[in-house]
């Protein structure tokens, strides 16, 4: 799916969760346009919301009020098996800990999001897989089982995943939570590059040094954003 211009826009987000002692209002009122192409590192203090954020950019959370548009979509109004749909054309989500299905091999676990959505014929989805291995590095890696990966090529593999079906957003929580500190800074660039070639990557996470790779670094607390600077350098230009 080919999307340009503004590709998330979301408008007064309200996120109130039930608690022993009342409600907990965890987004209280955010207002947020990202563009094509646009690598966001969503940061701040545990507990600041980023990851309900995140959960409703995926729908995977319902707002408690407010609008989210995503590629065109308003999110906030599908259910059941349209938004599962949509949410498998359209997002690629990346995860702290992978969750590769530890059963299948690598190139099998890109191809299963190919298999649920059918956005690929059948006799076209591995090599498909293939070649979205090849693009994050680990083309070697087809045929092995993701335990015998280490932890930056399994990363890798679940970016793969999240390509699968050209979804045009990458929303990643804690994706170099799992992984030493070279490690994260190469997924850090492949992120970087995705976004360069026209993906729109929206990343929570707790990496202090985000310089030359996201270009732009939004910052939450008690569920509002607090800061939203965007990087004057080129992305993948470190200095
Ligand atoms: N399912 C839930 N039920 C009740 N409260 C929740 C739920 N999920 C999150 N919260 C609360 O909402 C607030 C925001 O949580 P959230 O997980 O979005 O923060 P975060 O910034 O991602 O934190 P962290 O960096 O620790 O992951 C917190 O006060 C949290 O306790």
């Amino acid at each position: 799916m080919e999307v340009s211009g503004t590709v998330i826009s979301v408008r007064d987000l309200v996120k109130d969760y039930p608690g022993p002692a009342g409600r907990v209002a965890a987004v209280r009122g955010i207002d947020l346009d990202v563009d094509a192409g646009e690598f966001v590192a969503v940061v701040g203090r545990s507990g600041s919301g980023k990851t309900t954020l995140l959960n409703m950019l995926a729908g995977i959370d319902q707002p408690t009020s407010g609008e989210i548009r995503v590629a065109g979509q308003r999110i906030d109004e599908l259910r059941g098996s349209r938004l599962a749909a949509w949410r498998g054309r359209t997002i690629g989500l990346v995860f702290q800990f992978f969750q590769l299905l530890p059963t299948l091999t690598v190139a099998e676990n890109v191809i299963l999001p190919m298999d649920l959505c059918r956005t690929v014929p059948p006799r076209r989805r591995r090599g498909l897989a293939l070649q979205l291995l090849d693009r994050v590095g680990i083309a070697e890696q087809a045929d092995k089982l993701p335990a015998t990966l280490s932890g930056g090529q399994q990363q890798r593999a679940a970016i793969a995943r999240a390509l699968a079906n050209r979804a045009p957003v990458l929303l990643a929580d804690e994706p170099t939570g799992n992984l030493d500190s070279a490690t994260s800074e190469s997924v850090l660039g492949l992120f970087a590059e995705l976004a360069a070639d026209g993906n729109t990557v929206v990343m929570v996470t707790h990496e202090r040094d985000l310089s030359g790779y996201a270009t732009r670094q939004v910052t939450l607390a008690d569920g509002l954003i607090r800061a939203d600077v965007r990087a004057c350098a080129e992305p993948g230009g470190r200095s």
